[in-house]
């Protein structure tokens, strides 16, 4: 990986975090460059979504974290929240806010206590609605929008922060193929302008493209590396049960699920109530 080249932005050294009293992430280190885009990825339940929430801040935990050089723990919350910008999991506040006023709260760490938003934040709204292409609709209820333009508008308020930390869980959720093309464009750019951008993808062909991947399992990292590595395809077939199949084409390297091996439920035994469609309707 080329992160060698790359400043440190967000780090942690034996991070471990428990919720309910059980043990999910156990002493992990990483270190997340900036200027490059880290996808996080990893089976159901391996402790991808708690890793970006301890490393946010928003979980307690144990060991630590370093944002921009700095402890989180010694930045004032408006200056961190200014620096490290959020895209959490199916986020459900603010419906009856409008989709403007949705993204101008992602300008609150740079407002002064009760002022109105300045021309700077203003911009700053309208630029990050434009890059969503969420702003036609900005007047509209946040609670009115269907799931991929809710996830753009949110999107939006996460890019408004201009922060130079973008942590986001399954960004590309509910958005259509043209808009995740979309996605995989504005975080190579703001990985080109220095931003660290680490997210949460189930889609591996997607996180595939990052300029470097996080492969969990079981609340640990298993590899950290680029993308094209055969360290990185060795561990995804382990956290994946062997059930990828890895193939590069043009240059971009792909991940296709494969069947079973053995496939008790695609035997024919389990088939055999099934009555075809055509003998039901007759
Ligand atoms: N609020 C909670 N209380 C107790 N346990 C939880 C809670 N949230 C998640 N867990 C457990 O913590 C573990 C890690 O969950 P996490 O959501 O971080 O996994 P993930 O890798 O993001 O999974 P997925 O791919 O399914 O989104 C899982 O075993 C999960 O059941």
């Amino acid at each position: 990986m080329t992160s060698t080249t790359h400043a440190t932005a967000l780090s942690c050294k034996d991070l471990s975090a428990s919720l309910q009293g059980q043990p999910v992430l156990h002493r992990l280190s990483l270190e997340l460059p900036a200027g490059q885009w880290t996808a996080i990825v990893g089976p159901n339940g391996a402790g991808k979504s708690t890793l970006l929430r301890a490393l946010a801040g928003l979980i307690p935990r144990l060991g630590s974290i370093e944002l921009l050089g700095r402890p989180l723990t010694e930045w004032p919350r408006k200056a961190r929240a200014r620096e490290l910008a959020w895209l959490g999991q199916n986020e459900s506040s603010g419906d009856e806010l409008s989709a403007q006023d949705v993204v101008m709260l992602g300008r609150l760490p740079h407002r002064a206590w009760l002022a109105p938003p300045s021309s700077a934040d203003q911009a700053a709204v309208q630029q990050a609605m434009l890059q969503t292409q969420c702003w036609d609709w900005r007047q509209r209820p946040l609670g009115q929008l269907s799931g991929g333009e809710r996830q753009r508008v949110l999107l939006a308020r996460a890019l408004a922060v201009q922060a130079q930390v973008l942590l986001m869980d399954e960004p590309l959720a509910h958005l259509d193929p043209p808009h995740q093309a979309d996605w995989l464009q504005l975080v190579r750019g703001l990985a080109r302008a220095g931003v660290a951008v680490v997210s949460v993808l189930h889609e591996l062909n997607m996180a595939l493209q990052a300029d470097g991947l996080v492969i969990m399992q079981a609340g640990r990292v298993l590899c950290h590396g680029s993308p094209g590595e055969a360290d990185s395809h060795r561990a995804l077939q382990q956290v994946f049960d062997e059930r990828l199949h890895l193939l590069e084409v043009q240059g971009q390297w792909l991940a296709l699920p494969t069947a079973p091996l053995i496939a008790p439920a695609a035997s024919p035994a389990a088939f055999s109530n099934v009555v075809p469609l055509k003998q039901k309707a007759d």
